[in-house]
């Protein structure tokens, strides 16, 4: 099963080896703007889930929200450790 790490590990190689069709290096290549408003959108489509669906379609968008943060770090460079250490 694929963990945090484990999808960090693949979209930054995506950034590195930039496969055609990734939709991985279309957010990157789209920058912060959108990928910001991507996040924002997936925060509210985690809340909405929370108040009014299924624990599965929760779970759905939180793995949503996670992949787009990741794009957001692996865009500003932000490594694992470097949010590690705050927790
Ligand atoms: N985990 C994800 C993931 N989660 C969310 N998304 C993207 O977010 C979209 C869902 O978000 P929305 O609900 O906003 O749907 P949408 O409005 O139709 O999305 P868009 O058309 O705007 O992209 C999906 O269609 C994907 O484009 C993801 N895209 C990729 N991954 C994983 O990232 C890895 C690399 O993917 P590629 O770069 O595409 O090869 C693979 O392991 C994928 O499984």
């Amino acid at each position: 099963m694929k963990t945090f790490d484990s999808l960090f590990a693949e979209l930054l190689d995506r950034s590195v080896s930039r496969p055609a069709g990734s939709g991985t290096v279309d957010a990157l290549d789209a920058g912060v703007h959108a990928q910001g408003k991507k996040l924002l959108e997936e925060a509210g489509e985690v809340w909405l889930a929370a108040e009014h669906e299924s624990d599965d379609a929760v779970a759905l968008e939180i793995s949503q929200l996670i992949y787009r943060a990741q794009v957001i770090m692996i865009g500003r460079g932000i490594s694992l450790e470097q949010v590690y250490k705050h927790l």
